[in-house]
């Protein structure tokens, strides 16, 4: 049962007793104090007393409770309680006994008094004795049955209600219980109807039902009545059964993310075992040839990748023999030889590869202890922490350069050590990787138990062609060079750390009923006549008028007779629009790519496009487009579906209360529906606090944010900040675009899954969806310091993937100013008050005669649709953010860069270092931040400058915050991109 609160509707039992009629009795003291406190404000006030006074004839005197009467009724309600619960107990006893007491009890008490009963000679079999039996067989032969339980159950739980062990609706339990009560008395009448027994088990109530049901209607009739019933009793505990099979899908979806995580484990745990007893056999083989050679032959044939796979071999664990490898002399001996013999490349090759070497297999321990700790407690919270739980997943899908592995073999061995490190370690600095301790760190009985048996493993062998020549530091088996192989030609997954992740089912959103004919075919010819006549009126003659029916609007086309000018109809709307007794009437003349003239006409009975229907549609389903946006209905009923992607940016404005927050909520829910979270990231500033606050629980999955602040920016303040950071995550993203050769973000990331880029250097980029919603609140409060990062990103973060949604409800050239405009292309205008705030969304006249409620032009490079904006409601959004936010989510949201505000400094910073910045500071701030090299010796040589002005620039730099602070002889770290430092010329106006 649900736990029943107390409400203002509810009947208290308690109030029998009480005589008060659902009132949570105050403490007497309490009760006290609001007595007195009453009395004195009347006693100060008779005007507001007789106010206060109920308006209806006056009642008797409330009589005062009192501290003996209140403990007094409670006595009577526990007192009360009590007896209810035992005689609830009792019957539950004397109807259980009844099942085996019943047919020997029977002809002793039926047909009887009870006082017959309890003076017969004969003794009774059920438990309670005469009386439990005599009213065990009332119950369960004559009443209801089996259905007699759930009244012993109502009994008892009004007993528990009044002793106030659980607070309960006493009509909502008196209802149920009664139709449960009865239904299972007609349904076990039904269901034993044939059967012999000493007794009927739905009562004579049951089988007297179903007796008239089945000589009247059939069995057919009886059957029917039986399952409207039990339909009947399930739509009344529909919640119940809800909340439990929620509850049951919970489980076993909790059940199978633990086996999900258990498996990843065991397989992190097999393929690390594989890898370290591959190494050790590699070990092994090195030492058998390398005592059999002599030493000569074994510095000159020693290839830089065998002493790496020597090194690495030396400072790694045995784990299956479960013993700490020692450092022989014997291995010394060879190190040493080998350094003799190419003093230069083997230095280095054994730096980096020693280094790599046991990088990969510290990491691979390390590894290996978190998966040994994390993996037996199952972490309950829905968080995907790579580093912690999934360490092979992480290490299967770290792409491998084919071009870097390629270029290593050929060239330099040193690196072709970067495919095994990357396999056996995932490289990218996202996944926070606990730095590798030492080898030696691991105790002998912290390692595994190896799961494979080892005579299974094949001998080693030499590696089989230049891939595996590759990777034949660490992995020689057959097997393993294989699963190198195979490691390396799997596309990478950017989904694999959230594989389990299921897009919100479109069940969550409403069926809302959809009409065909919502504008009858009467309002049609009516409409056609009337404007037939009125432009005949105004002298323009049709010859042809033709009707397409939209959900909100109808629009008529007509085609004028020869010789009408086109511009004669515009003029006519004011007409035409008290002709029809209709507003939001709209010309357009001529349509765009038909030779017709077009007069829309609100229907008179609008329609709501339901958002179940637009996401559910084809169009939408089957979309190609990079960020899909499901808009609406068109006036053709089609569904519009454009690509954020292509837009590239999307200016949202119409007045208020005309659609836009649920314009806004329709666009996030198409993104929601398509896109992984691994795909998407959204950058949400809500200055109205209010709007977007929903999408708050999807900061794990699907939300950006700056490094320790919230997710969805409400403070203006921190606005600046954060568009500062998306330009200089824009600025990073295009400097990887440069070194990847592509032009765009979708050529990046398809290469990149094609592992045709280092990891090292390149990651996997989501698509970045900045929304602001009520833009003008901020550019008035910010002005330039908004205005110029939005037009920087405007302008250029279209290729790093980085796309603007703006919305504002003041559609002033003020807020939307030129800068802006012009890199918007992409224009929604909702109804707005005057047309030359249409004229400034859309540069034409038409956003102003929309009739509202989501009714919007869409406009893409001077392209306008009229659209029905598909509706969304705020239950909707909720119920998408719960089924997301009840996944697995990343461990915090995506990271934007840290933006040091120049402000922020203080006046140290901006003061008087800064008033006297040099003349050239701009130019000394821009080799810094090109070269990405802070020395002031290169400043003084390539500015061709003294030292001591070379050190001032470099003092200026770095009270900009350009550099860091200086580190003895060696160059200053430097602190921003050029992104960053073009932005910070702009802000301090530096030309
Ligand atoms: N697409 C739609 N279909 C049907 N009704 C809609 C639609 N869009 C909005 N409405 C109606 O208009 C009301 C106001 O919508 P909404 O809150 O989106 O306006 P708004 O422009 O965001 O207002 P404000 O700027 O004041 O926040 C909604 O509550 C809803 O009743």
């Amino acid at each position: 049962m649900e736990s029943f609160e107390i409400s203002a509707d509810s009947y208290d039992p308690s109030s029998l007793t009480s005589g008060g009629y659902g009132q949570r009795t105050p403490e007497p003291s309490a009760q006290r104090n609001n007595a007195t406190q009453s009395e004195t404000k009347i006693r100060q006030n008779p005007a507001a007393a007789r106010q206060a006074r109920p308006s209806a004839t006056p009642a008797a005197p409330a009589k005062k409770p009192t501290a003996d009467n209140v403990s007094t009724r409670r006595r009577w309600k526990l007192f009360a309680g009590i007896t209810l619960i035992v005689f609830a107990a009792y019957m539950l006893i004397v109807c259980v006994s009844y099942f085996s007491a019943g047919a020997d009890d029977q002809s002793i008490v039926q047909g009887r008094q009870f006082a017959r009963i309890s003076s017969t000679p004969e003794a009774v079999s059920n438990t309670g004795g005469p009386l439990g039996a005599f009213l065990a067989d009332i119950l369960l032969s004559q009443w209801l049955g089996i259905g007699s339980f759930i009244l012993i159950f109502y009994v008892g739980a009004l007993g528990i209600s009044l002793v106030g062990l659980r607070r309960m609706k006493f009509w909502d339990l008196t209802y149920k219980c009664l139709l449960t009560s009865i239904t299972l008395s007609i349904l076990t009448g039904f269901v034993t109807y044939t059967m012999t027994s000493h007794n009927f088990w739905g009562g004579n109530h049951g089988h007297l039902v179903n007796e008239f049901l089945i000589t009247n209607t059939g069995w057919w009739g009886a059957i029917g009545v039986n399952m409207l019933l039990v339909a009947a009793v399930a739509l009344v505990f529909l919640r119940e059964l809800q909340t439990a099979y929620e509850a049951y899908r919970n489980r076993v979806k909790k059940h199978r993310e633990r086996i999900a995580r258990e498996r990843a484990a065991a397989e992190a745990r097999r393929r690390q075992m594989e890898a370290m007893m591959t190494d050790d056999e590699v070990a092994t083989a090195d030492n058998n040839t390398s005592d059999k050679s002599s030493s000569d032959n074994k510095t000159e044939s020693a290839t830089p990748a065998d002493r790496a796979a020597e090194t690495m071999t030396e400072h790694q664990p045995a784990q299956h023999h479960h013993e700490v490898p020692t450092y022989t002399p014997d291995t010394e001996k060879r190190y040493e030889q080998a350094e003799l013999t190419d003093i230069d490349t083997i230095a280095d090759d054994n730096t980096t590869m020693a280094t790599d070497a046991a990088s990969a297999s510290a990491t691979a321990a390390a590894n290996w202890h978190e998966t040994v700790n994390t993996t037996p407690v199952a972490d309950p919270s829905p968080v995907a922490c790579p580093a912690e739980t999934m360490p092979a997943a992480s290490m299967t899908s770290a792409p491998v350069s084919s071009e870097t592995a390629d270029h290593d073999t050929n060239d330099n061995d040193n690196k072709a050590v970067a495919p095994v490190t990357a396999s056996a370690a995932p490289a990218s600095e996202d996944h926070n990787i606990t730095p590798p301790t030492a080898p030696a760190a691991i105790q002998p009985d912290e390692l595994p138990q190896p799961d494979v048996d080892l005579a299974e493993i094949p001998d080693v062998t030499e590696a089989e062609d230049e891939t595996a020549s590759a990777v034949n530091l660490v992995v020689n088996t057959p097997q393993a060079v294989a699963e190198a192989r195979h490691i390396s030609n799997e596309p990478y997954d950017p989904t694999a750390e959230l594989s389990h992740f299921r897009f919100p089912s479109i069940d969550l959103l409403e069926k809302r009923a959809q009409r065909t004919d919502h504008v009858d075919l009467e309002e049609q010819e009516e409409n056609k006549e009337r404007l037939t006549q009125t432009l005949n009126t105004f002298g323009v003659k049709i010859s042809q008028i033709e009707a397409t029916v939209g959900p909100t609007i109808t629009r008529y086309e007509i085609i004028p007779e020869a010789g009408t000018r086109t511009r004669s109809v515009k003029t006519l709307g004011e007409d035409l629009q008290l002709s029809l007794a209709a507003l939001g009437i709209r010309i357009i003349a001529p349509v765009p790519g038909k030779g017709t003239i077009g007069i829309e006409v609100p229907n008179k009975d609008p329609q709501i496009v339901s958002i179940r229907s637009i996401l559910s549609s084809e169009a939408f389903q089957s979309s190609k487009a990079e960020l899909p946006i499901a808009m609406g209905s068109t006036i053709t009923n089609d569904v519009y579906v454009t690509d954020l992607a292509k837009l590239p940016h999307l200016l949202v404005a119409g007045a208020t209360g005309m659609g836009k927050s649920v314009g806004l909520n329709t666009i996030i829910a198409s993104l929601l529906y398509k896109k992984h979270p691994a795909e998407l990231k959204f950058v949400l500033i809500d200055p109205k606090r209010v709007e977007l606050s929903l999408y708050r629980k999807l900061e794990r999955h699907y939300l950006a944010a700056l490094p320790g602040e919230d997710a969805i920016i409400t403070d203006t303040s921190k606005v600046v900040t954060v568009l500062n950071s998306l330009c200089i995550e824009m600025g990073k993203r295009l400097d990887l675009l440069e070194k990847a050769g592509v032009r765009n973000i979708k050529e990046y990331n398809e290469k990149f899954i094609a592992r045709r880029l280092n990891p090292n250097e390149h990651k996997f980029m989501p698509y970045i969806v900045l929304i602001i919603d009520e833009f003008a609140d901020i550019i008035l409060t910010a002005g330039k310091e908004v205005e110029n990062p939005v037009s920087r990103l405007a302008a250029v973060a279209r290729a790093a993937g980085i796309h603007l949604i703006i919305a504002t409800q003041r559609p002033s050239v003020t807020v939307i100013t030129g800068a802006i405009k012009t890199n918007i292309p992409g224009r929604i205008a909702f109804r707005v008050n005057q047309g030359v705030d249409s004229r400034t969304i859309l540069d034409q006249v038409g956003a102003n005669q929309l009739i509202g409620k989501g009714d919007m032009l869409f406009s893409c490079n001077g392209v306008i649709d009229r659209v029905q904006c598909a509706f969304i409601d705020t239950d909707e959004v909720k119920a998408i953010c719960d089924s997301i936010s009840d996944q697995i989510g990343y461990c915090e949201p995506y990271q934007l860069p840290e933006f040091v505000p120049p402000t922020a400094e203080g006046p140290a910073r901006t003061g008087a270092q800064l008033g006297e910045r040099d003349p050239m500071f701009k130019e000394a701030g821009m080799m810094v931040v090109e070269t990405q090299s802070g020395s002031t010796t290169n400043l003084q040589r390539k500015l061709a400058i003294g030292f001591g002005r070379a050190g001032r620039i470099m003092d200026q730099l770095e009270a900009a915050g350009v550099v860091g602070p200086a580190q003895g002889g060696k160059p200053r770290p430097v602190l921003m991109d050029i992104m960053a430092f073009e932005n910070y010329l702009q802000l301090n106006a530096i030309n």
